[in-house]
């Protein structure tokens, strides 16, 4: 294109310099000096006119550190690649590139420039770049989570968020949380002043919630040996194999080689997986009674898994749904939905167990609100704003998924003044820009007080660019209206029933934290319940 304007640019010039050439033969002094006024003006025009129209074509890559040939930055990134890309944004800006292996990844640290993908652009950054090891564990993109943006993701997400999380569904489920939220209640009663690993708890209770929700009983409910402990194990495989970095996702060629064995293990642990849920579809299939089937005629009756099942019976629906893509949807919601949730919940405890101003003043709101001898229920959590302003500040401090889901922009486009070339792996640095002092006071401290003044401002579901824990745009978390409800409720039921001390009194908590794609405590949160409620029954 360049090439073309000069050529006719060179044209042009040269059958001016001939008739300027004839005048200036002719000693035509007027005409040589206009003709010459004249030539220095177009050149001057056409050299601007060029070079705007060539900058507007090819802004440049955002910058970055150079890395090795071959390897790009591979060597050079921490375990903590949420610290490393933190670092690199103080040398090179909020938007910086990195070549991993043969893979551009171009990562955003600034509100702004979260806007600009997550809404000025949101189409075309609403699709994923899933690694080797999501591929399986998503039944080849099936899911909603890493499933490519376009009308069957569409479709799906509709039907998930309709039929398990609207609020007519979230509030027929109320009974199963208060079921299990109580069981929990009573189980740690019983081994009141043994240590007790508060993620393992969290995780047990949040997964016993997911799966009555999902189709009326939990993991343990099944005919066989699986329990939710072997489960969690399985979910944080899942979790750690996804987070881990994979020379199979830097150099593609190398992909069939599975170099690390990350496929390997991945095809390994699914497999198990796989055999749970088929086992959770048969046993609901079973219970397809005739008494079954007049209450599965009932809308109002119906659980989750109810429902695909029936969607899928009727081949004259418009999305027919097979077998596979509910267990795709299953796994998103028992795997997604229940560590991200137990996480937070031992993250939020930990904090408060490290700053016991604050625990003390959120149970001091619980017995204001509740009092000592209720227990806590739902109807309780709207006026828990201090309750509620501690999981905010978790979130803010430790939120679950740090670089959110990587995103993959569908065509080439410009962010922050850079080029971001289609097919680009594009991070979204939360953790960072929820520390960044130029938004927060004080950004490293746990100060549950920030989110009480002004509630408004502290919207955490994609509008407020500067506080995104659960992501944004078109494939913002669509869990948030049940990860909220249970937060809390589980977090003001533990803290209102029981005080919680360390095992070794006076010992600094170990805060350090261990990268995946969920952020994890490195060590595990274990710690003493004693009892805090005057009456036993209220334990019951
Ligand atoms: C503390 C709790 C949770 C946190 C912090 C969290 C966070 C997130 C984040 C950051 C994303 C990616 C958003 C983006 O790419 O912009 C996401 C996606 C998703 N989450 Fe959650 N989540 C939580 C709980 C849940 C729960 C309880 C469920 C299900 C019941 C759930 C289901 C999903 C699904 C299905 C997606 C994929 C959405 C899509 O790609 O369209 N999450 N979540």
């Amino acid at each position: 294109m360049v090439s073309h304007h000069l050529e006719r640019a060179t044209t042009t010039i040269s059958s001016y310099w001939t008739w300027w050439w004839e005048a200036t033969s002719k000693k035509d002094l007027v005409n040589q000096a206009v003709l010459t006024v004249l030539i220095a003006i177009f050149a001057t025009l056409w050299y601007l006119w060029a070079s705007l129209r060539a900058r507007k074509r090819t802004a440049p890559l955002p910058p970055g550190p150079r890395g090795l040939p071959i390897v790009g930055y591979l060597p050079f990134l921490g375990s903590k690649l949420h610290h490393s890309f933190a670092e690199l944004a103080n040398i090179y800006g909020p938007i910086f590139k990195l070549w991993l292996g043969n893979r551009l990844c171009i990562v955003l640290n600034s509100p702004s420039l979260a806007k600009e993908v997550a809404r000025d652009q949101d189409i075309i950054f609403a699709n994923r770049d899933p690694p080797v090891a999501a591929l399986i564990c998503s039944y080849g993109r099936l899911d909603i989570v890493w499933s490519p943006y376009g009308s069957y993701w569409r479709n799906l997400r509709k039907f998930f968020v309709r039929e398990m999380l609207s609020n007519n569904i979230l509030d027929r489920c109320h009974a199963h949380r208060r079921y299990e939220v109580r069981k929990t209640i009573t189980n740690v009663y019983n081994k009141i002043g043994t240590p007790m690993d508060i993620g393992k708890l969290s995780f047990q209770t949040e997964l016993n919630v997911m799966t009555r929700s999902l189709w009326g009983n939990t993991i343990e409910g099944l005919e066989d040996s699986v329990t939710g402990v072997s489960f969690r194990e399985l979910s944080n495989e899942v979790m750690r194999l996804l987070g881990k970095p994979n020379i199979s996702d830097f150099f593609p060629v190398l992909a069939r080689f599975d170099i690390q064995g990350v496929e390997r293990e991945m095809k390994k642990v699914f497999l198990s997986v796989d055999q749970i849920l088929d086992r959770i579809i048969e046993q609901r299939m079973k219970l397809d009674t005739a008494k079954e089937k007049r209450a599965s005629n009932n809308r109002e009756e119906k659980d989750f898994l109810q429902f695909l099942l029936d969607v899928k019976e009727q081949e004259t629906t418009e999305t027919p749904i097979t077998r596979t893509q509910i267990k795709a949807m299953l796994l998103d919601i028992l795997v997604g939905g229940t560590d991200t949730t137990a996480t937070t919940i031992e993250w939020a405890m930990a904090e408060m167990m490290s700053n016991p101003e604050t625990m003390r003043k959120a149970q001091e709101e619980l017995a204001d609100v509740v009092g000592m001898t209720n227990i806590v229920e739902e109807s309780h959590l709207p006026k828990l704003k201090y309750m509620d302003a501690v999981m905010k500040e978790t979130l803010r401090l430790r939120p679950a998924v740090p670089l959110l889901v990587p995103k993959c922009p569908s065509e080439s486009c410009t962010v922050g003044g850079y080029t971001v070339p289609k097919g680009a792996k594009v991070f979204l640095n939360v953790w960072a820009m929820h520390r960044d002092p130029k938004y927060w006071n004080n950004p490293s401290e746990f100060k549950p007080e920030r989110f009480l003044t002004d509630s408004s401002r502290w919207d955490y579901r994609g509008n407020n660019f500067q506080y995104l824990p659960f992501g944004s745009g078109r494939r913002v978390c669509p869990g948030i209206p049940l990860a909220e409800r249970m937060l809390i409720y589980l977090l003001a039921s533990l803290l209102h029933s029981f005080d919680w001390q360390l095992i070794t009194k006076g010992e600094d908590l170990d805060l350090s934290e261990q990268f995946g794609i969920v952020l994890k405590r490195r060590t595990p949160l274990i710690v003493v319940p004693t009892k805090r409620l005057p009456n036993s029954a209220l334990y019951a």
